[in-house]
């Protein structure tokens, strides 16, 4: 379309629409906000992240993905509406607009993007990347397996067939490198968020195992306030605490990378719902679901910007 104002944020949309809303929100919000392209997909599709800055040069930052497993489709669209809500919100909302004037705020709304096109063409429950290698009659890596931390452990499976396929090496996919590169080259994030669904869950690390993180009390009351923020909204309930307390053990994973990295406030949101509708979420449930998560996100990046 060609502007963001025709564009509806309580449905889902194609890859395609995606990318050209990207365009046409940079374009219309460019006092604030600016697309970089951190790298290139197994299929060759560019891999897109939007920026969101009000000045200085490489100000603590926040980093935001949603999509990487590509049928989670409701963490596509409340990453679109969250990234709407941001430059909506800078200048009206005071917790926003202080966090916005101190840090910057890196969003990847599709973050597995040749899997996010393969389920609009073919198979809509498609988790994985599409990567394929020589002898491997198995398509697809688990992008949230494939990280350095823990790398093959319990919780990831070395079957290439497995949804959980952890791939032949740490950070082997270009989908992960891409972000590892960035956020290592960038070098003063200070938070990071990776959004998946369904479960009605906030979780921090570990995952690999049920060691708590030396600041797990602290997560562990944010990850309590952020969950009461969201329930104050429409009255939803999510748990929270350690990924592999709370969830199952998992290896390899994106946030137990950051935590590792020195990112100190890692989390991992489960959407909507617990299993009615699951990856299939009616898009009813769209707005409702972004604006809980908004709460959530916005007190984890106040409790950052903070500390
Ligand atoms: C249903 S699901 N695939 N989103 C569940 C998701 C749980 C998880 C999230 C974050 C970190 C570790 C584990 C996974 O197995 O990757
Ligand atoms: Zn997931």
């Amino acid at each position: 379309e060609r502007s963001t104002s025709s564009f509806s944020y309580s449905s889902y949309h194609t890859l395609e629409e995606i990318y050209s809303w990207i365009d046409n929100f940079v374009t219309e919000h460019s006092d604030i906000v600016s697309k970089i392209q951190i790298g290139h997909s197994f299929e060759n599709r560019s891999i897109l992240v939007l920026k969101f800055s009000t000045g200085g040069s490489q100000r603590r930052a926040i980093w935001i993905d949603t999509g990487i497993h590509s049928r989670e489709w409701i963490t596509h669209a409340t990453g679109i509406w969250t990234a709407k809500k941001i430059v909506s919100e800078y200048g009206k909302d005071r917790i926003l607009t202080n966090i916005l004037n101190a840090m910057d705020i890196f969003m990847e709304i599709v973050t597995n993007p040749d899997g996010f096109a393969f389920t609009h063409s073919m198979n809509r429950l498609w988790r994985k990347n599409k990567s394929t290698r020589p002898g491997i009659f198995c398509i697809g890596v688990d992008l949230n397996r494939n990280w350095k931390s823990g790398f093959g452990g319990n919780g990831s499976n070395n079957n290439p067939c497995s949804e959980t396929y952890h791939g032949p090496c740490p950070q082997s996919e270009s989908e992960v490198a891409a972000i590892v590169d960035f956020i290592t080259a960038h070098g003063n994030i200070k938070a990071l968020i990776s959004i998946h669904s369904y479960s009605q869950m906030l979780m921090y690390p570990y995952g690999r195992s049920l060691e708590p993180v030396s600041n797990q009390k602290e997560l562990y009351n944010l990850a309590k306030d952020a969950v009461q923020a969201m329930y104050g909204v429409h009255g939803i309930e999510y748990i929270y605490g350690s990924i592999s307390t709370t969830l199952y053990v998992a290896s390899g994973i994106t946030v137990d990378w950051a935590y590792d990295s020195g990112i100190k406030y890692s989390f991992s949101f489960e959407l909507r719902d617990t299993g009615r509708y699951g990856f299939l979420l009616p898009a009813s449930q769209i707005v409702p679901t972004a604006q809980e998560t908004w709460m959530a996100i916005r007190t984890i990046m106040e409790h950052t910007q903070n500390h």
